[in-house]
């Protein structure tokens, strides 16, 4: 690992990125959970729209938070972050220069730049999406988010030799829009672009993620006026300017959900400080019919296998409050030691289930169908997608070489590899540290043997 000038800690892809994993060992211990990648980076996005300082704390030690540090750095926001205090100061009193050098080459790993459109139009007049990057989990338009825009009043040029060029010449107004689909990044861009357009926006067909949740918690300390009605629209008042924050961001209840099917599928006994239930209470609930036992304290959440058999569960992945997306894959692998059938049917992503393909080499009985094996509306019925997964266990993994193919899919090899008989390279293990901090360490404090 090296310590960036910003404090972050990312691996050094070309020393660090295989993990030797001999496995069969419990997990046991204690580690620490901070605040969640997919909120931190969306906070940081939120300071830009405000001059003056801001100040998020609870920030975890990962890569996404260093790319988007650099991003608002390239725009002139004076950004320092305190890896080990979990704190990043944010000073956007100088953004300037819409149109920047290196762009392309950080949004390369992020998706984050698109999010900055509606911030930078606000303060500068003009934005620019580069390529985007993330994870390779399905085709990830980003058709609802320029729809917005345009809603909005912006204007957008796709043909810019710099990226999608977004301008606004009558400024942004408040409008009334409808996403097809509850995307998580569509309402964050339409809250983060209305807040300051004049007017009052009806954001109707919202996504309501405790991230997102969050993220309005935030501008309203900023001076936004936003509500939201039971049925998922959201309201928002323009305000004619914002002010800094300070926030401590809600703990990554992807990583606690991770960790506790890594207990799970390790026979072990993990502490898990700071993960807290509201957001994770359906995952609890999966948790405990496949046969993990937890306990809720004021610091965090226990989770265990209690021995005996797992029992197999049938669950589909939705939006909030439904079995997040990001949580299937790690639960996957505790599905290969349940006892009978399982079924898996993703609704959010068409193509999330190619990790299952190095499980199944190592021994597991996976098999993929493009039907929709369960009940929930899905957008990938009669399309080609494998998006529904059954899982037959239990069955012994044997260690092997594994290539890690994206994030979520990545950690759960690494708990494949943990639970397996035997050693396993995991090939591209960098990946990793995008969404979880210091995994290595956390390894360590629980006992696993690796090198
Ligand atoms: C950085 C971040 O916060 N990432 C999370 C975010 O991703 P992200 O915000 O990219 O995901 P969305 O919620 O936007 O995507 C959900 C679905 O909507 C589709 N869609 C989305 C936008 C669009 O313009 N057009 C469109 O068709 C996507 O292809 C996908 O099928 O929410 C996902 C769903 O909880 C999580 O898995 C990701 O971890
Ligand atoms: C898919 C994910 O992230 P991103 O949207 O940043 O690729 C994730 O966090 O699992």
């Amino acid at each position: 690992m090296t310590e960036s000038k910003d404090g972050v800690f990312t691996s050094d892809a070309a020393n660090d990125d295989v993990l030797h994993v001999v496995g069969g060992k419990p997990l046991n211990g204690t580690i620490k959970v901070r605040g969640a990648k997919n909120f931190v980076s969306k906070a940081m996005v939120a300071a830009l729209l405000a001059p003056g300082r801001s100040v998020l704390k609870n920030v975890p030690e990962i890569r996404d938070v260093h790319v988007v540090s650099d991003l608002l750095r390239l725009h002139g926001v004076d950004v320092e972050v305190d890896g080990a205090n979990g704190i990043v100061n944010i000073d956007a009193t100088h953004v300037q220069l819409a149109d920047v050098a290196d762009v392309d080459t950080l949004s390369g790993s992020s998706r984050i730049p698109i999010l900055f459109s509606g911030p930078l139009v606000h303060r500068l007049g003009e934005a620019f999406i580069p390529a985007l990057g993330g994870c390779n989990i399905g085709g990830r338009p980003i058709d609802f988010h320029l729809e917005t825009l345009r809603k909005l009043g912006a204007t957008v040029d796709k043909e810019h030799k710099d990226g999608i060029h977004i301008t606004a010449p009558k400024g942004l107004h408040g409008a009334k829009i409808h996403l097809p689909y509850p995307s998580v990044g569509a309402t964050e861009q339409t809250l983060l672009a209305a807040v300051l357009a004049e007017g009052k926006t009806e954001l109707s067909g919202a996504a309501i993620e405790p991230e997102i949740m969050d993220l309005v918690a935030v501008l309203q300390k900023m001076g936004a006026v936003i509500s939201v009605d039971v049925d998922r629209t959201f309201r928002i008042e323009g305000v004619k300017q914002l002010k800094g924050f300070t926030h401590t961001a809600l703990t990554d209840r992807i990583e606690a959900a991770s960790w506790a099917s890594a207990a799970l599928a390790t026979h072990g006994d993990i502490f898990v400080k700071g993960a807290t239930q509201p957001e994770m209470m359906t995952f609890l609930n999966v948790f405990r019919k496949v046969g993990g036992e937890f306990d809720v304290t004021d610091r965090g959440i226990r989770f265990w296998h209690p021995g005996g058999d797992l029992h197999p569960v049938a669950i589909e992945t939705d939006v909030h409050p439904g079995f997040m997306t990001d949580w299937q894959q790690p639960l996957v692998v505790a599905l290969t030691q349940a006892n009978g059938l399982s079924i898996v049917h993703e609704t959010v992503y068409e193509n999330r289930f190619g990790f299952t393909k190095p499980l199944v080499q190592m021994g597991a009985t996976i098999q993929l169908y493009r039907e929709c094996l369960g009940s929930l509306p899905c957008r990938f019925q009669q399309r080609n997608y494998k998006h529904s997964a059954v899982i037959f266990g239990p069955t012994p993994l044997t260690g092997r070489d594994i290539d890690v193919p994206d994030l979520r899919g990545g950690f759960s090899h690494l708990i494949a590899a943990l639970a397996a008989k035997g050693p396993s390279d995991v090939h591209g293990i960098s990946l990793i540290d995008r969404g979880y901090a210091d995994f290595r360490g956390k390894l360590d404090a629980l006992g696993a043997d690796f090198s």
